[in-house]
């Protein structure tokens, strides 16, 4: 049994701030941002990236546009350290690029890693110690002065070594679960650092005040965000930075609201990879700025590569939902979407749009190098005429009359139904060729051949019935109305309104031409046929042909012709003598 007595709220609402920050309704601008993969993303994975892996994903993140990139944790093991020295030796930090590594508060550590940065020109030295009442009490057994101190010996330590190398490296400090920790402690404590550092306008120092585990509503972290600009020392010197995890999966809503609330950096890492839920997603926030029309600064143009790298690099999967990268992200299946997704890519073709307003689609795929036709629009049984239809006139230049649209689709959505999957273009094309084109059972158009004299058109069609060749005459006000004629008086076939349509199917001199017919018949069932031809006239009439075939009981009435015709054949014919 589930025991919720167990649980109490584990953060601290801190004193009352100013909200007006919660009136806004995005931020102005994008944050610095400070991806955290190569360590906080790295120390998360079951195996952890080698250094060849690093280099590859390291090189990956300077090319998308990231300034400061955490590239490890230089004292905790072999690979962390190499991994330094490589970007170091091999001359792999560009000059507006900063590295940035981490550190605890512990005097070795800060020492190795000093050792690990040696050549390098710009770099953030982060150190954190946690700060929370429950690893005040149940980890380190110290009072909250006692705890300060080792922040303020860090700092120190930090100081002391870039004054005798005689770099001008910046500076981090985190309070570690700070949302575990009461807001008027962290502040003393991130005080207590910044009067060692004594940050300054040309060197600001960076705060970086995580959500090392997410414990609240993301407006409370928000407030606490607040409390924290609005009362740190030496703000105008400090770079406010946040560092959200994602346990209550929301990472993304505590950056956003962080954002307002006075940050101006966030660290995390791609598609979210991290501790247990993670990192908050930088994909994400990134892509949200851009779909708000804000520069985020970061590229993301080619998704599928990116994706392909951090898949193969890090062993983890982008889950087929994740925002902006996933697989179906952008797929539809539902009709009612595809046909708004179809009309409303046709509008802003059409209209030349250059504001994305496309129903349900937040941003135009194209721009992470994803593609409509293998991504927007997807058949199964949700799917509707729109899409299937959308399908069809992109992939293959088949454009069918709306109605036809309307009976092939619900042909198609039946098919992916009984068989339980999806349709891809080239299945829905080999079912439009199956169900409709140049049908030849029972008819099959052998030739034909009419003459217009005066208004009219006469002549003869050949044709094979039921594998029997058969020659018609037929008469009509065009080709195609002599050839409809011929065939229906011949076998009683009575059918009304009827639908046509073509089109060029391919270009240049060869090209094809489509003809689409629809005839009703019985009074309301209507059959489909397609013909394909050099010659237009005889697609129309194959066309023709085609949906005679597809009407239901063709083939008995056609049989029950052909015997009628025998017998009277032979009643005429008897000994081989006519007998009239
Ligand atoms: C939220 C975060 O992601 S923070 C980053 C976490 N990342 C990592 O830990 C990955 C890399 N870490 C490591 O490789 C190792 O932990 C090392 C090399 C840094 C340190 O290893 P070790 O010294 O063997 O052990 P460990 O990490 O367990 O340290 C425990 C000791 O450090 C102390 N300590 C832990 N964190 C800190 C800190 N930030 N500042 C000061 N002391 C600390 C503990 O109180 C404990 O002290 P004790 O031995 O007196 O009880
Ligand atoms: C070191 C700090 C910033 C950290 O990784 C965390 O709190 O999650």
């Amino acid at each position: 049994m589930m025991n919720v007595k167990k649980y109490k709220k584990g953060y601290y609402m801190p004193p009352y701030t100013d909200v007006s920050w919660a009136a806004k309704d995005c931020a102005e601008k994008a944050p610095t941002w400070c991806s955290v993969d190569l360590r906080d993303g790295n120390q998360a994975l079951i195996i952890p990236m080698n250094l060849t892996e690093k280099i590859e994903f390291y090189k990956k993140l300077v090319q998308m546009g990231f300034k400061e990139i955490e590239v490890g944790f230089p004292a905790a093991s072999e690979t962390e350290y190499e991994f330094l020295r490589t970007l170091v030796e091999k001359d792999l930090i560009p000059d507006d690029v900063t590295v940035q590594v981490l550190t605890q508060a512990r005097k070795h550590i800060i020492q190795r890693t000093f050792e690990a940065l040696e050549g390098v020109k710009n770099a953030i030295v982060h150190v954190y110690n946690s700060t929370s009442a429950a690893q005040r009490t149940q980890v380190f057994h110290k009072s909250k002065e006692e705890i300060k101190q080792i922040a303020v010996e860090g700092a120190a330590l930090l100081k002391e070594l870039t004054d005798r190398n005689g770099s001008k490296y910046r500076f981090e400090y985190s309070p570690e679960s700070f949302t575990g920790t009461e807001p008027e402690y962290a502040l003393e404590v991130c005080n207590a650092v910044l009067n060692v550092w004594k940050p300054a306008s040309d060197r600001k120092a960076i705060i970086n005040l995580p959500s090392t585990v997410q414990m609240s509503m993301p407006h409370v972290y928000a407030s606490q965000i607040a409390y924290m600009s609005q009362h740190l020392n030496y703000r105008d010197n400090i770079v406010l930075s946040l560092h959200p995890h994602n346990d209550r999966g929301c990472g993304v809503a505590d950056a956003e609201l962080g954002l307002l609330a006075g940050a101006e950096r966030i660290e995390g890492t791609l598609f979210g990879n991290g501790e247990r839920t993670g990192n908050v997603d930088i994909v994400t926030i990134a892509l949200n700025m851009y779909a708000m029309g804000i520069d985020p600064g970061l590229d993301f143009s080619n998704m599928p590569e990116l994706i392909e790298v951090y898949e193969r690099v890090t062993r983890m999967n982008v889950p087929p939902r994740q925002p902006y990268a996933g697989q179906l992200v952008f797929a539809a299946f539902s009709g009612s979407h595809q046909d708004a997704i179809a009309k409303g890519m046709k509008y802003h073709a059409d209209t030349c749009q250059k504001q994305w307003s496309v129903p349900y689609l937040l941003i135009d795929p194209e721009d992470l190098g994803r593609h409509y036709d293998a991504d927007v629009i997807r058949i199964n049984s949700q799917s509707g005429q729109g899409g299937v239809g959308y399908v069809m006139e992109q992939q293959y230049g088949v454009c069918m009359p709306k109605k036809m649209r309307e009976d092939f689709s619900y042909f198609v959505k039946e098919i992916s139904d009984h068989k339980h999957r999806e349709l891809k273009p080239e299945d829905m094309y080999h079912i439009f060729v199956q169900h409709y084109v140049n049908i030849i059972s029972p008819f099959q158009l052998e030739d034909f051949s009419l003459k217009k004299e005066e208004t009219k058109w006469y002549g003869q069609i050949v044709l094979m019935v039921n594998g029997k060749k058969t020659i018609l005459e037929g008469s009509g006000n065009g080709q195609l109305d002599a050839v409809s004629n011929a065939i229906c008086s011949t076998y009683g076939i009575h059918i009304y309104n009827l639908v046509y349509n073509e089109h060029d199917l391919d270009s240049g001199s060869n090209s094809r031409g489509m003809a689409y017919f629809g005839l009703t018949y019985d009074d309301r069932k209507t059959a489909w046929g397609v013909g394909v031809d050099t010659d237009i006239i005889t697609a129309s009439v194959i066309a023709f042909i085609s949906a005679v075939n597809q009407m239901e009981g063709i083939k008995e009435k056609v049989k029950f012709c052909q015997k009628r015709e025998a017998a009277y054949e032979k009643d005429i014919y008897k000994d081989g003598i006519a007998q009239h």
